[in-house]
């Protein structure tokens, strides 16, 4: 895979991890590095799991969809009660912080376990989320997206839909009440259909006036990826295996559709072999397609938002005006729609954009002021 992803030199790594970023694709779970894991999985409690668990420390140089799916289940025993799901929110967040990123769209999927209910589940995310930016007041900001999971019952999705619909009034006036800002449905491609789900997310887009981000693309299906088109998401993640059709229409008719591109995610799963063959850099750079750059699972594919940004940078030698505006994208794609906490995630942004392109005293970067520096409206709700 290393080949095929194109090495990054420490150069453009180093200057991609001081540029303010914005990640809004990635899944809680798939976050958690190997060292927080390893270090869990050290406590007494967890003897029985350690043997178990092995398989997700093995060094790789690609995991198929069906392998990452058996990592999945492993790493949901790892978090087996609510302190510690509070403790991976706070690790996770933590290594966004130290890559340099602004804004994160936390994804998860609240399960029923033994240690859980879904209501159990969701407060303890918010619960941690909001925790975490009180105890770093100027640190990122996290906004959190309810995970539907199509490998698991519609039942089941329907629950989460009512218990996060309960929570939202619940925690309406608190500091928690703009936590939750969408829905997105992820899983295993390979099971599930979007036609059982599709109600279910249309009376939720009613009931909750909340964007939606669907995965998309993932494996070859144009009468599936036709029919999400035809819902209207407000984003698409992946995006990465589709027809020309497909792909066309997504390019000329749905312009507003913002993609969630997820390079190393969609090489090591062999969604794609190469990057120069990745949708990215054959339609979506080209077209001006609006995307945004993100992870999926840093911790199980051991990359960082930076190195995503390396790897493409260097891979399709982008210049860094380009690699800004492409930084500066990710959070107009944000699904948080306060106008106050967006002005204020913008003057970040451009005040750490100064920093990286020109020092700290520079009174005048050409660089940075190339980039447009008027803050947009909000993404519109789309219905
Ligand atoms: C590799 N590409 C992918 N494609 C589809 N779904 C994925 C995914 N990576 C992760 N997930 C989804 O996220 C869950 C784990 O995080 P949470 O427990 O929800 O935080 C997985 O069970 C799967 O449903």
């Amino acid at each position: 895979m290393e080949e095929a992803l194109c090495k990054s030199t420490a150069a453009t790594r180093s200057w991609c991890k001081s540029l303010p970023k914005s990640e809004l694709h990635a899944h809680l779970s798939g976050c958690i590095s190997k060292e927080k894991i390893r270090e869990i999985l050290r406590r007494p409690e967890n003897e029985k799991l350690r043997a178990k668990a092995t398989s997700l420390f093995s060094p790789r140089t690609s995991l198929n969809l069906k392998e990452c799916f058996e990592l999945f289940p492993i790493i949901h025993e790892v978090i087996n009660s609510p302190a510690v799901l509070r403790e991976v929110v706070f690790s996770v967040l933590d290594d966004f912080a130290a890559d340099n990123v602004i804004y994160v769209e936390l994804r998860t999927t609240p399960r029923s376990s033994d240690a859980f209910t879904p209501q159990l589940y969701i407060s303890t995310v918010l619960e941690a989320v909001d925790s975490y930016h009180k105890e770093h007041p100027n640190g990122l900001l996290c906004r959190v997206l309810v995970s539907i999971s199509r490998h698991l019952p519609v039942e089941n999705a329907r629950e989460i839909m009512k218990v996060t619909e309960a929570i939202m009034k619940e925690i309406a006036g608190t500091t928690r009440a703009d936590l939750i800002v969408g829905l997105e449905l992820s899983g295993n491609p390979h099971r599930g259909s979007w036609d059982d789900f599709k109600p279910i997310f249309e009376d939720s887009r009613r009931r909750l006036h909340l964007p939606i981000s669907l995965h998309f693309g993932e494996v070859l299906d144009d009468k599936e990826a036709n029919a999400m088109l035809d819902f209207r998401p407000s984003r698409l993640g992946h995006a990465v295996v589709l027809s020309d059709a497909v792909a066309t229409r997504m390019i000329t008719e749905e312009r507003n559709i913002g993609v969630e591109v997820c390079i190393s995610s969609n090489l090591m799963t062999e969604s794609v072999t190469s990057l120069q063959e990745h949708p990215v850099v054959t339609k979506l750079l080209g077209s001006r397609h609006p995307f945004s750059l993100c992870t999926d699972d840093p911790g199980i594919l051991d990359t960082t938002l930076s190195e995503e940004y390396a790897r493409l940078s260097e891979c399709v030698a982008l210049s860094r005006e380009r690699v800004s505006s492409i930084a500066l994208k990710g959070l107009q794609l944000s699904f948080c729609r306060d106008e106050n906490v967006l002005e204020s995630l913008y003057r970040t942004f451009f005040r750490k954009l100064q920093q990286a392109c020109c020092g700290e005293n520079a009174t005048e970067c050409t660089l940075a002021n190339i980039i447009d520096r008027r803050i947009p409206a909000p993404q519109p709700l789309r219905s």
